[in-house]
């Protein structure tokens, strides 16, 4: 890396729009959350178990990346222990330099104890806010919104579709599905986003992941989805050289401003990119899709998102024009209202960057 310090990194302002929060967890709370409730892991050592994690997840396959998740989502079954993994999160974000951040979960993975759907998501809200005043007191502002994710082989969307509107004037922004692309299409929760859609709500789609153009396609032109989850194999549909020439599903993601939440280290991991260097990212930057950066899972990739910009400013040599540019792109892409997204790209990372830009 030349010219830019890991450092000066993570001082800059950043925006995070796809993180899962049982995806984020820090080791040590693991091994504490789960000897108290007698649930055995791969490790008891804190930097052991942070190693396994990664190790397990780079596995070249989204299937067995996401087998990963037993032994977070079975820590996080309790008020106490949501509460303590979000405050956690909201903290580790905000040391990291991250100002805004979209945190998604799944709340029906969350019911093995007893507590409902409701329940589940007030310890998360609770959480977030302690952790964002926390923060706010050694001096780091954070704003968080909530993102709720059904999965896509369950047939709970509908549900936390509605879970997720009772909760929009709550810290909840928008809505999601995740979990195994291949197999379960978009379509299958329409129900659930032409809900959303009569609600004024927003939502976001994995899309393009695992699964190329087909899945992007629905989640777009069958679901509305206001953002694409990766979206990375849009690529797909651009024929390189030296003047790519765009498919008309690329044409329209562009056109349209389509937010690509892309996340270099995840697909590497999971076989979507070969390498960081090699990730599709620097083409889409160069072609001026709403391209941004995001961790997906950071306890997985034993990553942040100054380590995520610190990769591509290696790969790609990216100065902090290019890191403004991909923050700004987030935060214009946020699902909480314009006035407020319009403050934070004005008064916190246009000066932020201010001090950084040469
Ligand atoms: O990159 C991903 N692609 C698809 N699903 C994912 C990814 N990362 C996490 N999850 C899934 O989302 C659930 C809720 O947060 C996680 O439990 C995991 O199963
Ligand atoms: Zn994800």
């Amino acid at each position: 890396m030349v010219g830019i310090g890991y450092e000066e990194i993570v001082q800059a302002p950043k925006a995070l729009l796809h993180d899962h929060l049982d995806g984020g967890l820090r080791p040590a709370t693991i091994i504490e959350l789960a000897e108290a409730i007698g649930h055995p892991l791969p490790a008891t050592d804190p930097a052991e178990l942070g190693r396994w994690f990664v190790d397990a997840a780079n596995s070249g396959s989204l299937e067995r990346y996401l087998e990963t998740f037993a032994h977070t989502v079975a820590v996080m079954q309790t008020v106490d222990g949501l509460r303590r993994v979000a405050r956690e999160c909201a903290l580790d974000l905000a040391a990291d330099g991250v100002v805004y951040a979209e945190v998604r979960f799944a709340p029906e993975q969350h019911l093995e104890q007893g507590l409902t759907l409701d329940e589940v998501v007030d310890a998360v809200q609770a959480g977030f806010v302690e952790g964002t005043a926390q923060a706010a007191e050694a001096g780091r502002f954070i704003r968080i919104g909530t993102l709720l994710t059904a999965m896509r082989h369950a047939a709970r969307s509908q549900e936390i579709a509605e879970l997720a509107v009772r909760h929009r004037d709550r810290g909840v922004v928008g809505f999601d599905i995740a979990g195994a692309e291949a197999g379960f299409p978009p379509t299958r929760h329409l129900d659930a986003f032409e809900y959303l859609q009569r609600e004024n709500f927003h939502f976001t789609i994995h899309a393009g992941e695992a699964f190329g153009l087909p899945s992007i396609w629905q989640a777009i032109q069958w679901c509305g989805a206001d953002r694409l989850g990766h979206g990375v194999r849009i690529v797909d549909d651009i024929t390189p050289g030296e003047r790519p020439v765009l498919g008309r599903l690329a044409a329209y993601v562009r056109d349209k401003r389509i937010p690509l939440e892309l996340c270099p280290s995840s697909n590497v991991q999971t076989g979507a990119a070969p390498s960081i260097a090699e990730h599709p990212i620097g083409l889409l930057r160069d072609l001026r899709f709403r391209a941004t950066v995001n961790t997906d899972n950071r306890l997985m990739s034993g990553t942040s998102m100054s380590r995520e910009m610190a990769l591509l400013v290696e790969a790609f040599d990216y100065g902090w024009a290019e890191l403004q540019w991909f923050t700004i792109n987030a935060m214009k892409s946020a699902f909480i209202p314009f006035d407020e997204r319009l403050a934070i790209i004005n008064d916190v990372i246009k000066p932020g960057y201010a001090k950084l830009l040469p």
